[in-house]
């Protein structure tokens, strides 16, 4: 992950207003560099899902301004958009629309022109990609929530984006499909196309992102590596969130201040370094109350 260079997307904002008055979100600088994996965190309303939409154009700032890949967006260019960023939504019935997942899956390529043995071919590596060819038959609508989030997936896929963004991808999974659907996205940026997802999971969040942007009140109040963000309790403490697991209980066996791990994997191996948990050099009281 390099953040030199040029940004994929880079999105100014100074406010977005909804038609009803209510303002989404206000004093937005975002850019999404290649090969980044980027987490949006925040309470309900915080406008994770505002800010996540004026990624690829589906919302616009009342003032501001979105390139993509170097192209300015205005109203002619918007295609370009949801082309070069693709969005898999929350509620994935919103997007897909076609009679088979195979046909659903297609269905963006044919709106591009590709002709149909082409779009057939390249719709089948998606699916295979997400591990869902054995759904291409399928009904959409009668798919499980988290097969219509690897269709949805597989749907942005096809299209090749240089970013690929997702809200919540994990709501209303249970944990294993929750699993599934996380390791499917871990894939898609190992493959070098950046991901910008939302969610209410922090041990998620500090799972496959490089970076963490933490958002209260419609604006981003703190950003940083998981790390930097999941040991910051004024800022968690702002957005009213609580640390991930793994940070709760590196400090609850008295190595949060040496190690800082933020996932499971981190503090398992950790403790497995060191011995075991039984046998971890525990700080004096007086040094947790460093953490
Ligand atoms: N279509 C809309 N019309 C009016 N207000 C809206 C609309 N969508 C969102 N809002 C408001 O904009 C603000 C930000 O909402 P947003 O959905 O972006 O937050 P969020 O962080 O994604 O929340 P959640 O975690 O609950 O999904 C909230 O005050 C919300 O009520």
């Amino acid at each position: 992950m390099s953040r030199d260079g040029a940004p994929l997307v880079d999105l100014r904002c100074e406010s977005h207003t909804y038609p009803d008055g209510t303002v989404g979100m206000h004093d937005i600088e975002f850019s999404v560099y290649p090969d980044e994996s980027i987490a949006l965190v925040g309470g309900n309303g915080a406008g994770k899902s505002t800010l996540l939409e004026h990624l690829n154009a589906t919302l616009v700032p009342d003032d501001g301004e979105l390139v993509v890949d170097g192209t300015p967006i205005t109203e002619d260019t918007k295609a370009y958009a949801r082309k070069a960023v693709g969005f898999v939504f929350q509620d994935a019935d919103t997007q897909l629309v076609a009679p088979t997942v195979l046909d659903d899956v297609m269905f963006g390529l044919q709106n591009y022109g590709v002709p149909g043995d082409e779009a057939n071919q390249r719709a089948r590596e998606a699916l295979a990609a997400v591990d869902a060819s054995h759904l291409e038959g399928r009904i959409p609508h009668h798919l499980s929530g988290g097969e219509k989030r690897l269709v949805g997936l597989a749907g942005v896929l096809v299209l090749d984006p240089s970013v690929v963004v997702l809200d919540e991808p994990l709501a209303g999974l249970d944990p294993e499909r929750a699993q599934l659907v996380a390791d499917r996205i871990q894939r898609v940026h190992d493959e070098g196309i950046s991901v910008v997802f939302s969610t209410h999971d922090l041990d998620f969040a500090a799972e496959v992102a490089d970076r963490v942007y933490v958002m209260a009140d419609g604006n981003v109040i703190g950003s940083g590596t998981p790390r930097e963000v999941f040991y910051d309790d004024g800022l968690l403490d702002e957005a009213n969130l609580h640390p991930p697991s793994a940070v709760r209980v590196a400090r609850d066996v008295g190595i949060g201040a040496i190690a800082q791990p933020v996932t499971e994997t981190d503090l398992v191996s950790l403790l497995t370094d060191t011995g075991d948990s039984k046998t971890v050099q525990t700080p004096s009281i007086d040094d947790r109350g460093r953490d």
